[in-house]
Order: structure tokens, then C-alpha cells, then sequence
């Protein structure tokens, strides 16, 4: 059986669940149960803490796993990165109270720096030559330099909202860009490439639709430079010759665009549909 490894709560549970069950395997049912069996994909699933999921990846007791890149790379495993999954996409940064006098990596030197990820900002500070405190939190970093224990911050940033709440400010270099990851470790399983093609698939399915629509028969080549597809549209004719149908596959979050480009060379008629499962 393929032992894989699904993070049990925080921002990576309920996508990573989602995502399998659109891969075609089935999922737990009650949130406290710790291991599934999906006997029909001869599949075992342990719900771990995320931070965990390296060290069983990489000690080999489990096949793969899904985490983060950041917790990966935080955790020292010998687990490394199959495919990036695409969610969960955040940047690490440091940062500091804004006009304080920490404004450039340089200034670390000396200064105390929270982090729930000491060995990623040890790996980055010590390959530049920069010797800082670091002091070790479990979350809400942002609260700590507010609250006196550090006098700057290095964390995972999303949207920004809360570091800008706790009055903290970016700067210095991209520790990290980071997002979910499928991770193997030193256990091979034959089906380790089954799981990942149906990943793929539905990769592909979250991120674009197909877009429908009918189109004057002289505007196919600039309609064409606008929406390509993946080998080129499938163009089917109409009972009025002036005009055929064209299908093809766009991205997702780009089909609002595409549909006004196409609407201006004359398309009508334009729909857009999900995508429910893919193989390329
Ligand atoms: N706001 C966010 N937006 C995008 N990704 C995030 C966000 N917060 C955390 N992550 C990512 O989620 C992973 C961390 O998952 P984890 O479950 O440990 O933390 P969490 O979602 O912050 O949950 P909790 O803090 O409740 O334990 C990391 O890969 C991190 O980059
Ligand atoms: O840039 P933003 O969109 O504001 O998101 C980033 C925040 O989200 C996560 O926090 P979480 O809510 O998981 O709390 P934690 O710090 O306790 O992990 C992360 O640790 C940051 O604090
Ligand atoms: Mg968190």
C-alpha cells in the first residue's frame, strides 16, 4: 500500500483534501480519525501536523507527504520536493517596526529575531555572514516585538494584513517563496507515479475551464493569437458558413480578459466551463 501523508489542520488540511478527492480517492469521514484506508486505490492516509510530515517522509515510514516548502525546508529532512501543488502560496519575510532603524538585513546583526522556522532563517542569516538571537515561537510571531521579546520579526506573509496590523513593515531580501509541495523521501512505491498524475490532472482542472464560443471565420487566426489552448482550438464548422464554433482551454484566471479580447473581434456566444478532471 502507498503510505501518504495529509496535513490534519491549518491553512494546508482542507485544499490538500479537496485535492485528493478530486484525484479519485476517498477521504476520512471524522476529523479526529488519524489514518484512512482507501482500499480501492490501495491507499493509506496518516493525518499529521504539517510540520511533522517531513520527518515521516524523510525517515521513510511513510512514502509521500503534503506540507509546505517552507516546512520542508524548515525541518531538516532528508524528504525533498516531488511537485509544487500550488496553494497555500505565501512569501517568507522579515520584518520590523516601521522608522525603528532595522530596515536592511545588515541591521539583524545582533538583533533578536522571532520566527516559528528558526532552522530556515538560521540556513539564510549564516549563509550572509549575519549573526542574530533567535528566539523561538510557536505562532502570532507578529505579537512579539509589540510585546518586547524581539526586535524583529521573520514569518510567513499572505495578503501582509497582519504584520501591517501589529505596525510591522517588510524589508531585506525573499527568505522564501513558498507553497504546498508533494514531498517523497528514501521508500520508493510503484504507485508513488499514479498519485502524482492524478495530481496533475487536477491541477490542471483547478486552473483553467474551457471556454466555448462562435466566431466570424476570418477572425480565427487573431482569435487564435489570443487563446492558443494547449495544442491549438478545436474549430467546428456551423450550418452559417460565415461562422464556426471554437472550443479551448484557457486559464482560469485569465478568462475575463480573454473573453473581452475575444468579444471585441467579434465572438459571441462565449461560455466558460470547469474543468472536472484532466490528463495532458
Ligand atoms: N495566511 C496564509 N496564506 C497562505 N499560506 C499560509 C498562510 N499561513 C500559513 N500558510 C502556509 O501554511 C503552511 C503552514 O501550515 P500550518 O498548518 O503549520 O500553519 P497554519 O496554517 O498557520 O496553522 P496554525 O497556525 O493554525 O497551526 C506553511 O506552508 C505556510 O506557508
Ligand atoms: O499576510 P497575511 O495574509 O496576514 O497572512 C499571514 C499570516 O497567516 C499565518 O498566521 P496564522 O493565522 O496561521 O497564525 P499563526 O501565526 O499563529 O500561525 C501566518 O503565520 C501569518 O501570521
Ligand atoms: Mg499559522
Amino acid at each position: 500500500m502507498l503510505r501518504i501523508a495529509v496535513p490534519n489542520k491549518g491553512s494546508l488540511s482542507e485544499v490538500a483534501a479537496e485535492m485528493l478527492a478530486e484525484a479519485g480517492y476517498s477521504g476520512r469521514r471524522d476529523s479526529r480519525k488519524l489514518v484512512h484506508t482507501d482500499s480501492r486505490n490501495g491507499v493509506e492516509f496518516f493525518y499529521l501536523r504539517p510540520r511533522d510530515i517531513a520527518t515521516y517522509v524523510g525517515s521513510g515510514a511513510l512514502h509521500v507527504g503534503i506540507t509546505g516548502r517552507d516546512l520542508l525546508l524548515d525541518s531538516g529532512s532528508e524528504a525533498s520536493e516531488v511537485e509544487a501543488l500550488d496553494f497555500a502560496d505565501s512569501t517568507f519575510r522579515f520584518a520590523a517596526p516601521a522608522g525603528g532603524g532595522i530596515s536592511e538585513l545588515e541591521h539583524l546583526a545582533g538583533k533578536r529575531v522571532a520566527t516559528s522556522y528558526p532552522k530556515l532563517v538560521d540556513d539564510f542569516l549564516r549563509a550572509r555572514g549575519i549573526v542574530s538571537e533567535l528566539v523561538k515561537l510557536d505562532g502570532a510571531v507578529e505579537s512579539a516585538v509589540q510585546l518586547g521579546v524581539a526586535d524583529a520579526v521573520a514569518d510567513v506573509v499572505s495578503t501582509g494584513a497582519t504584520l501591517r496590523a501589529a505596525g510591522l513593515e517588510i524589508f531585506g531580501p525573499v527568505i522564501l517563496q513558498s507553497t504546498a509541495v508533494l514531498i517523497g523521501g528514501p521508500t520508493e512505491h510503484a504507485d508513488v507515479e499514479r498519485l502524482l498524475r492524478r495530481l496533475r490532472g487536477v491541477l490542471v482542472a483547478r486552473k483553467y475551464v474551457i471556454m466555448d464560443y462562435d466566431l466570424p471565420v476570418d477572425q480565427l487566426d487573431a482569435a487564435t493569437q489570443v487563446a492558443g489552448g494547449i495544442e491549438s482550438p478545436t474549430v467546428s464548422p456551423l450550418k452559417d458558413e460565415r461562422w464556426v464554433a471554437v472550443r479551448v482551454m484557457v486559464r482560469a484566471d485569465e478568462a475575463n480578459q480573454v473573453m473581452d479580447r475575444l468579444y471585441d473581434l467579434g465572438a459571441r456566444a462565449i461560455l466558460v466551463t470547469a474543468i472536472h478532471a484532466a490528463r495532458l
